[in-house]
């Protein structure tokens, strides 16, 4: 599937496409892997019904509200938190046009302490679509490990659904949660 970047905007003026709101949960941590290793940051995922890695979130009618009213429903349904994304957490948008669907994907981060995310995953394995939608959320590994392919290259590897591993790699470059030669090099050495 080609995703193409659109603003938001232009987005709603699209005819025929359907909407999608996904959202990138993170926090600062001062966390060390095996007493050594920093973590540096906590980047929320979560693994899907299908096997695929993507975001909290899903569909939603731009015709029944705001797109952050469906993400938060969304969301809600989830995670079982009420996390009031606005739209100033709002990142990017792309389209894609490949059939059998005319998608566009709304992507939003939004920064927590790592004891608000650490509510937030206790209280995932409570939420409604917990073990059917979604099979649990996962950290994302933002360091590399000295093989040079555990951690973020092997993280990936994986399969993820729609345009998530490029919103992914996007937020860390952006946000600068991973430093661009590192995450150059967990790219080069994903199995993609
Ligand atoms: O994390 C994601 N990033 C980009 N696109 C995604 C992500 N997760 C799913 N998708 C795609 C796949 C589907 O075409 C739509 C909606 O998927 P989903 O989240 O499964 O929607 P519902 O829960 O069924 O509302 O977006």
């Amino acid at each position: 599937m080609n995703f193409g970047p659109v603003s938001r905007q232009d987005s709603l003026q699209l005819k025929g496409y359907r909407h999608a709101c996904h959202v990138m949960i993170y926090a600062p941590s001062d966390e060390k892997l095996f007493g050594k290793i920093p973590i540096r940051y906590a980047v929320l995922m979560q693994l899907r019904f299908d096997g695929r890695l993507g975001f909290p979130g899903g569909f939603v009618d731009p015709a029944d509200g705001s797109l952050e009213e469906g993400l938060n429903r969304e969301v809600g349904e989830e995670l079982g938190a009420g996390l009031a994304l606005a739209e100033s957490d709002h990142m990017c948008t792309h389209a894609c046009s490949t059939p059998p669907q005319k998608l566009v994907t709304h992507f939003y981060t939004k920064k927590l302490s790592l004891a608000e995310l650490q509510d937030i995953e206790r209280g995932a394995v409570t939420a409604r679509e917990h073990g059917k939608e979604v099979m649990g959320l996962v950290r994302v590994p933002l360091y590399t490990l000295r093989d040079g392919i555990g951690g973020l290259p092997a993280f990936l590897s994986n399969s993820f659904v729609g345009n998530a591993r490029c919103q992914l790699v996007d937020a860390l470059r952006s946000l600068q949660l991973v430093r661009e030669p590192w995450l150059q090099l967990a790219i080069k050495h994903s199995h993609r």
